[in-house]
């Protein structure tokens, strides 16, 4: 199974850089990508002005970053600053004249001012650089042009490009390069010696995999059924919800009083009959004069056009054993409908009262009491499996034999999950080296040659009863990380990305696949227990909602200045986007949870929030930090 392409977009334009809204090529040329390839990622995004240097800069960079296939879009024309062929050809080895052919051929069809676009590609590498015009439409003209042809392309510049890796691997490791197994990489790296050195899988952005996660999610089978509204507590509404009925259906008392005619005035009256809330409607029409007694909720008597709040009256008369009031004084006059809550006054009929996609909580279950909606269509939701890998993994119970630890992440991920009130099947520990028959002893290598069949199997059994898995543990370079290979070689999954720009997660691994004619996903994430917490929260999290089709499916952000930063230093050293586990008080200050180290699990603690940290944050120029808000602001610190 090919892994899918990554691609970068570039665009190149002095305005844009300078107003990055106004990029409109960028965006239309990634939803042209999507709709071609879905499963393509889009490894890198970026606008730099029309500067030779900058735009060579980053085609270099990108091209070291073995990303397939890389669209400039913009500075291909005649202008003093269209430069981007001229970079273009300055960083290729080989050009590739078809492509601009076939691009200029097809626009000349549709303008004779296509002669004036003069688009460069090329070969560095591995990667594929192709100029396209800097107009949107001019972007999905060329795109079509030549997609077809992109994914041979790659497959030939790949190909190159594994038979390298695994040759220099055999090269470096021993002197007998002869020996190289002619079988396929991944066949290749059932030895240790011939293991990837190198991840054979791009660096990707989060946003980029955010939205390769969301796409795949909100395409995913819909499905929905009727439940009792007293169960739909948390689910996510799979109807419009309209009332059928105005609340109140009937004209009310707002106060407990007296319904009088307001043309009354002040002054005395006759009290005729009583309303108590639940009564139905009196059968006399209230005569001038007259006042009946009334309490909150119940329906106004014909003739009545105001209600007066026994505070504002008097009695004047009344039976001997004060059972009955016969007369009493209205001390306010009354206006025309005082106190009265009209019809429809809490929900006028056919309103929209709840929507469709919003998940249902406690007040939004009161409203379907309150309109008598007995059943409600609600999305079905996704089973979800979650397994832990890993040799050195015990039950928490168990004596510690040397060098093995508890699993830890099984459990948080179980409860993180119904935290978020999803429900999930334990699928248990899986060992990731396992010793069985087929684990041979090759002399020539000095090693054991490793059979992840354990992983394989317990994938198999998870995937017949759950449509998503969350692994952890394995995802990373070791040997005997093996979950990318057993998803790729036993189920020919589709890898969307396995390495991310971000600390904790890097080695997150996200893939899909079909299982019995079903489509299934793999969240793969890190074993260490911070890591994998921290991307629970950010993809999987997300990810579930979405698949429910909820409208709330990303966690709050709130932008926190500098000055709200507690106990520093707020400076991170990686070279990747860090998120550093916070506590964000009421008053906005924020504090750290200590020791980042992506094994302390105690940093997500007495978390509520991930603090966003660019790499070196000293210099950050912005006085403001983003903070992602995974839980309420005023949760209990528990140390
Ligand atoms: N050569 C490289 N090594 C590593 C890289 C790298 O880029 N190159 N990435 C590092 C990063 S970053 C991370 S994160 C980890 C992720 O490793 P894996 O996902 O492969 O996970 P394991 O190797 O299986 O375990 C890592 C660590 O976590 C402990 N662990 C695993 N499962 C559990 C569990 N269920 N409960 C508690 N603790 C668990 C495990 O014992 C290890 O200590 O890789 C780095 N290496
Ligand atoms: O990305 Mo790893 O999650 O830093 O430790
Ligand atoms: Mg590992």
């Amino acid at each position: 199974m090919p892994s899918p392409i990554s691609f970068g977009i570039l665009t190149v334009s002095d305005s844009s850089y300078a107003v990055n809204s106004k990029d409109l090529s960028g965006p239309k040329l990634k939803e042209e990508i999507f709709k071609e390839f879905p499963s393509a990622e889009i490894t890198r995004i970026k606008i730099v002005p029309d500067d030779l240097h900058k735009i060579k800069a980053t085609l270099t960079e990108w091209c070291d970053m073995k990303i397939n296939i890389i669209f400039t879009t913009g500075g291909t024309g005649f202008s003093s600053r269209d430069v981007t062929p001229e970079a273009t050809l300055a960083v290729v080895q080989k050009q590739a004249p078809g492509l601009t052919i076939a691009m200029i051929t097809n626009s000349l069809k549709i303008t004779p001012m296509a002669m004036l676009s003069r688009p460069g590609c090329g070969i560095r590498d591995t990667t594929l650089i192709i100029n396209l015009p800097g107009s949107p439409k001019a972007v999905s003209e060329c795109f079509g042009v030549i997609k077809e042809a992109l994914p041979h392309a790659v497959e030939l510049l790949t190909d190159q490009k594994d038979s390298v890796i695994s040759t220099h691997g055999a090269v470096q490791s021993h002197s007998r390069a002869s020996v190289v197994p002619t079988t396929s990489p991944s066949k290749v790296q059932l030895k240790a010696a011939l293991r990837d050195r190198e991840s054979r899988y791009p660096m990707m952005d989060i946003q980029v995999a955010s939205e390769i996660i969301n796409n795949i999610c909100k395409n995913d089978k819909i499905t929905t059924e009727m439940v009792p509204f007293e169960s739909s507590l948390n689910r996510v509404l799979a109807e419009d919800i309209h009332a059928s009925e105005p609340i109140p259906s009937f004209a009310a008392s707002i106060k407990d009083g007296y319904a009088v005619k307001s043309s009354d005035g002040a002054g005395i009256r006759v009290v005729k009959k009583v309303a108590a809330a639940g009564d139905g409607p009196i059968d006399e029409v209230l005569q001038p004069g007259e006042a009946i007694r009334i309490s909150t909720g119940a329906p106004i008597p014909a003739g009545a056009d105001a209600v007066v709040q026994v505070e504002d009256t008097a009695v004047v008369e009344c039976s001997i054993d004060g059972a009955e009031e016969i007369k009493v004084d209205i001390k306010r006059a009354p206006k025309p409908n005082d106190d009265i809550r009209a019809i429809g006054r809490d929900v006028a009929t056919n309103s929209l009262v709840l929507n469709k996609g919003k998940c249902i909580k406690p007040f939004h279950l009161g409203v379907l009491a309150m309109l008598g909606k007995t059943n409600v269509e609600v999305y079905k939701r996704p089973s979800v499996g979650i397994i832990s890998t890993g040799n050195e993994l015990c039950e928490p119970g168990e004596q510690l034999a040397p060098g093995k630890i508890r699993d830890s992440n099984r459990y948080t991920l179980i409860n993180l999950l119904k935290n978020y009130h999803y429900e999930s099947n334990d699928c248990g520990i899986v060992k990731d080296k396992y010793l069985s028959k087929s684990d041979v002893f090759d002399p020539f290598f000095n090693a054991v040659i490793f059979s992840p069949d354990a992983v394989k199997q317990a994938l198999e059994k998870s995937f017949t009863r759950n449509d998503v898995i969350i692994t952890s543990g394995g995802v990373s370079m070791g040997e005997f990380d093996v979950l990318k290979r057993v998803l790729v070689e036993d189920f020919e999954a589709t890898i969307h990305f396995a390495r991310l720009n971000m600390k904790p997660g890097k080695p997150t691994t996200f893939a899909t696949l079909m299982y019995n004619g079903e489509r299934k996903m793999v969240f793969g994430l890190p074993g260490n227990p911070a890591s994998c917490g921290v991307t629970c929260l950010l993809f999987v999290i997300p990810a579930l909602r979405l698949m429910e089709q909820s409208i709330d499916n990303s966690f709050p952000f709130i932008e926190i200045p500098a000055s709200k930063l507690k106990d520093g230093p707020y400076i991170n050293n990686d070279n990747r986007p860090e998120f550093r586990r916070v506590k964000v008080n009421c008053d906005l200050s924020v504090t750290t949870t200590g020791d980042q180290i992506s094994s302390r699990l105690n940093s997500l603690v007495g978390a509520n929030g991930l603090l966003l940290l660019d790499p070196g944050a000293g210099a950050k120029t912005s006085d403001e930090f983003i903070t992602i808000l995974f839980d309420d602001l005023n949760v209990e610190l528990m140390e």
